[in-house]
């Protein structure tokens, strides 16, 4: 098996959901004095050469990495992959949500050296599939976008469609129990600041 270059593989970060629960745009939400985004971009940053974030706000050009918009707008986060997919110019892409201050570049390069010759790479935890953290492949573009044609737009429905690998995380120390926590709402902002 060909070992996988991390130069081949784009990273992107998607920050451009409505944040209806929270009430004001999550990634850039301060969690410890420190925009939520931010978390995201410390992990990724020393692992990929290029990172892209897919948001159409422009306040998220302050972090200094490339900003495109969505090219399918309100259809969630299905349509910041498909913009992610399109732009990208690498066989392999790792799609990371803005609202995961826990994530760490450990658990990335878990996925990269445990991921094969698999359209997509999916962690799965407690038998739920996080399609929110994983590698997704170019060539998934095409179907990608039929699918949401047919409004089809629910991440897990949509990544079953391809050649899926999937990686149980159970009892896996990389990923203790806050790894897949996100967050969605004052609540679990406050949850998550209690605990650290
Ligand atoms: N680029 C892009 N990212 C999105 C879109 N919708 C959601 N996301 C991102 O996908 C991740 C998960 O989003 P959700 O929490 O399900 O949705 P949200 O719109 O951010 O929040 P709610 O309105 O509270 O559901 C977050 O990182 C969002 O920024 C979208 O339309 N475009």
């Amino acid at each position: 098996m060909m070992k996988t270059n991390l130069k081949d593989i784009t990273g992107y970060i998607l920050a451009g959901g409505k944040s209806s629960r929270m009430g004001t745009d999550k990634g850039l939400l301060l969690f410890e004095g420190k925009p939520m985004i931010q978390y995201v971009i410390e992990q990724m940053q020393p692992i990929f050469s290029k990172v892209v974030i897919v948001s159409n706000n422009p306040e998220y050009e302050k972090f200094g990495f490339e900003v495109i918009p969505d090219l399918i707008k309100d259809s969630g986060p299905a349509g910041g992959i498909y913009t992610a997919l399109n732009h990208s110019d690498t066989k392999l892409n790792f799609m990371v949500s803005c609202d995961m201050p826990f994530v760490t570049a450990a658990a990335i390069e878990f996925v990269i050296k445990n991921s094969e010759e698999s359209q997509i790479v999916l962690l799965e935890n407690k038998a739920r599939i996080e399609p929110l953290f994983g590698i997704y492949a170019k060539d998934c573009e095409p179907i990608w976008l039929e699918l949401m044609e047919q409004k089809v737009i629910k991440l897990q429905e949509m990544v079953l469609r391809f050649q899926l690998k999937t990686i149980p995380v159970e009892n896996n120390e990389i990923f203790a129990t806050s790894f897949f926590k996100n967050i969605n709402t004052k609540e679990d902002l406050n949850n998550a600041l209690n605990r650290i």
